[in-house]
């Protein structure tokens, strides 16, 4: 589905933050990524999610060159693809059921058509009691739920999260790694990035390790 390969990436002048990475992410897979802070995890995710380009290497995006993908194709591929932010960024002006439906609407799709699906996915997070509060209002567990939400509406095919942990109590940090656990076992690939040894030694997941610019794997 995905695959790297001697990829390197640097900002502008500066060192090179990732050297040689390679792998590749299969269908239905499950992976933690780690490393000290500044290693590179959230990087590799923006690499991951093709808003960033490598400064060399190759990378394989669903079967397709990364270089030969355009801005023209990013959305169609993006699809494929949910994410959640550090930061959640979630629009504070809409309900986080809005916020959860958006990439539906910006789509153009009838509210009709995905109404039922949007209130079922927040049931599943934890959030039905909570889809007509504004974002401001929710607790920052609460917040990671929806941003959850909102990078699954779509169905993609693999779920990149930054931290989903990291603001979030021990029992609710187990509540959502059970939800991942459940999102792939129904068939979508996850890759969590975190540096919470406690939550990745309650699976055993692949856990690509990033230091000093380089990617050890271990399945
Ligand atoms: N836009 C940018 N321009 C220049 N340097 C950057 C940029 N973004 C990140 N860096 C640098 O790249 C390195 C890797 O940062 P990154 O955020 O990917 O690490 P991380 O492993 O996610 O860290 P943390 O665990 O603290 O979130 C850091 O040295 C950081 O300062």
């Amino acid at each position: 589905m995905i695959r790297f390969e001697n990829v390197g990436l640097r900002y502008g002048m500066g060192p090179e933050i990732l050297r040689d990475i390679s792998f590749q992410i299969p269908p239905s897979s499950f992976q933690f990524l780690s490393g000290p802070s500044g290693a590179g995890k959230t990087t590799l995710l923006r690499l991951l999610f093709m808003s960033l380009k490598p400064t060399r290497g190759l990378i394989q995006m669903f079967g397709k060159d990364r270089s030969r993908i355009t801005p023209r194709d990013l959305p169609l591929l993006r699809r494929r693809i949910g994410i959640v932010f550090q930061d959640f960024r979630l629009l504070d002006h809409m309900t986080t059921y809005e916020n959860v439906a958006l990439p539906l609407r910006v789509r153009g799709r009838e509210e009709s058509s995905y109404r039922s699906d949007v209130s079922e996915l927040l049931k599943w997070v934890g959030l039905g009691e909570r889809m007509h509060v504004l974002p401001p209002v929710l607790s920052g567990g609460e917040k990671q739920r929806a941003a959850i939400a909102r990078a699954l509406i779509e169905q993609p095919e693999i779920l990149l999260a930054d931290e989903p942990t990291g603001n979030v109590d021990p029992p609710l940090a187990r509540r959502l790694l059970r939800l991942f656990i459940e999102l792939n076992r129904l068939g979508t690939a996850v890759v969590i990035a975190t540096h919470d040894l406690g939550l990745m030694e309650q699976v055993d997941a692949r856990r690509m390790i990033l230091s000093n610019g380089r990617l050890d794997i271990y399945d």
